[in-house]
């Protein structure tokens, strides 16, 4: 287990085996000072999002076949959390950092239901003053089957929430670093982080055209999300870097190519990390991708998780915490998908 990183940055993120969480209990471990915002569970089974008995959101996502596999990220912060449910979405808060998560059950078509979703957890970062959403979690389950109407799930899920942002005015400003990714089962879940006075930095790659602009050809409603947010209080900041695949400009590059898309993805990241791309966002920082941890893999066919592990073992530091993940990706020709968190 990683040593927990109190940062100026956000909550700080932990990696635990998922047999170990009965040993976190109630507080994540009162002698470092650590409170649990939030337990996202990378299990076999998706469930509606809970407040467990000591206060803090928990959600279950179905994203392993394998119990083995399974894990939990630990969402710790250095105060006391308060935590509360609304219309389906649970949150805790602990006056600078609030976590919220929910889930859209399994349905014929997603937009509307995703839009009331995305609204309820708007409104609570809203109504409790926690405006500044720098990081957003998707998992979409059959995300390229077509739905009920014939349009493909995920387009489906990029209108709803799109919808919800139009409504809300959400994102004119700073669009959070997001993903979207598919899951085994169980709707849509959903968490999100946001801040109280942390002012995120949407970071975009000059080598990819912003998603919030892609064409008409991806669907009814372009995806909203930046490509990476940097967070940053105090001291040197963190960077929240969005899934990211082998797209240039809008276009899938090397389909039916797993190695050459890992490659592509890598670059992607190591350019909207770089110190050039950070000072061209007014960041006077840089980083590398051996200064990416907590990173996750998305990978669409178990066969290739062995050759992108080879590539992604010498791309980024050993000891970076890496997951790696047999699930469907946003696009049907994209293979694989990377994020993580530069610190
Ligand atoms: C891989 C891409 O998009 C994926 C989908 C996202 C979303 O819809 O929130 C965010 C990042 C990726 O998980 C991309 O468009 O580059």
């Amino acid at each position: 287990m990683t040593q927990t990183r109190f940062a100026d940055s956000g909550p700080s993120l932990e990696y635990a085996p998922r047999t170990t969480l009965s040993d976190f209990g109630t507080v994540a471990d009162p002698a470092a000072g650590g409170y649990l915002l939030g337990q996202i569970n990378y299990t076999t089974a998706a469930a509606d999002p809970t407040v467990s008995g000591t206060g803090s959101p928990v959600l279950d996502l179905h994203m392993t076949a394998d119990p083995g596999d399974a894990f939990s990220e630990l969402w710790i912060t250095r105060d006391p959390v308060h935590s509360g449910t609304h219309d389906g979405v649970v949150f805790a808060h602990d006056g600078e950092y609030l976590l919220c998560a929910g889930r859209v059950p399994q349905a014929r078509t997603y937009a509307a239901a995703t839009e009331h979703a995305y609204l309820a957890a708007l409104n609570v970062m809203r109504d409790l003053g926690y405006r500044h959403c720098y990081r957003m979690w998707n998992f979409v389950n059959q995300i390229n089957a077509p739905n009920a109407e014939g349009l493909e799930t995920y387009r489906d899920f990029c209108l709803g929430r799109a919808n919800a942002f139009e409504k809300t005015g959400f994102g004119e400003d700073v669009m959070p670093a997001a993903t979207g990714i598919g899951s085994l089962g169980g709707g849509i879940g959903f968490y999100f982080l946001s801040g109280r006075s942390a002012r995120p930095t949407m970071i975009e790659n000059p080598e990819q055209m912003s998603a919030y602009h892609y064409p008409r050809r991806y669907g009814p409603k372009a995806p909203k999300f930046a490509r990476a947010a940097h967070l940053a209080t105090a001291g040197s900041g963190h960077v929240y870097v969005s899934g990211t695949a082998s797209i240039t400009g809008h276009k899938t590059r090397y389909a039916g190519d797993i190695v050459r898309q890992t490659h592509v993805s890598l670059q992607n990241i190591a350019r909207v990390i770089g110190a050039t791309n950070l000072w061209e966002h007014g960041i006077p920082d840089g980083h590398f991708l051996s200064n990416l941890d907590h990173v996750k893999v998305y990978v669409r066919h178990a066969e290739h998780i062995p050759v992108v592990r080879q590539i992604c073992t010498r791309a980024f530091s050993t000891a970076a915490e890496i997951r790696y993940l047999n699930v469907d990706i946003c696009r049907s020709d994209l293979l694989v998908e990377i994020e993580g968190i530069a610190y």
